[in-house]
């Protein structure tokens, strides 16, 4: 049978494919992303960190399990400290004054997972949270992933792509999947809902950082 989660990705494939083999994301491994674009894109996701950790937090809260839950700690650890210390050094790299990326607005993408996030929240239902997390991590590993390609020299691009691809990311993207496998199909109506607009969100993220 198929995955829960190999369904939801099916449903939502067309989008999901067209995020996963966006422009930015060729342009990402060729190391020829326009500094404007990569430093107006690493803004607004320096945003999407901020709410992405409160869904983490919801996770811990939602989640029905002491083993989940502890994995859910240790990523937040990492995302606080491996992947926030990496927009720090691209923001240096990039010239971007913390005046810059504190003063820029949000732009709708960004808003509009911010309020997915809140809302997935608000349900208190693991379910919710689970599907919005495994758009957000699966859908990058899988560009991440894709064809083993060579990696950037620029650490700016280089580690975009790692922090997407190294083993503690697959082993927990390899863990959302299975917890959304086991929860989801109980609560598909509010999986396949939450799940199909955060991979609109994710390419509209994506569209949005050419309009730097
Ligand atoms: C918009 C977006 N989506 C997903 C990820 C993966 N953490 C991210 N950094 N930004």
């Amino acid at each position: 049978m198929t995955a829960f989660t190999e369904q939801l990705r099916q449903a939502n494939l067309q989008t999901w494919e067209q995020a996963a083999e966006h422009r930015f994301v060729q342009e990402l491994f060729a190391g020829t992303i326009d500094d404007a674009v990569m430093a107006h894109y690493l803004i607004q996701d320096h945003r999407f960190l901020d709410s992405f950790l409160t869904l983490l937090g919801s996770a811990i809260a939602t989640a029905d399990t002491f083993e989940a839950r502890l994995r859910f700690g240790r990523f937040a650890g990492m995302v606080s400290g491996d992947e926030n210390t990496y927009f720090l050094r691209a923001f240096e790299a990039l010239g971007v004054s913390e005046a810059r990326s504190q003063q820029e607005p949000d732009t709708a993408p960004t808003q509009g997972f911010q309020a997915i996030m809140r809302e997935a929240a608000a349900t208190r239902n693991y379910a919710a949270v689970l599907a919005v997390l495994n758009v957000a991590e699966w859908l990058y590993q899988d560009w991440a992933t894709r064809g083993n390609k060579p990696l950037p020299e620029h650490f700016v691009h280089a580690e975009w792509v790692t922090l997407h691809n190294n083993p503690f990311f697959n082993d927990f993207v390899a863990f959302l999947r299975a917890e959304l496998d086991r929860i989801g199909p109980a609560h598909s109506d509010i999986a396949h809902d939450f799940f199909r607009r955060a991979v609109a969100l994710e390419l509209a993220f994506f569209d949005e950082a050419y309009n730097a």
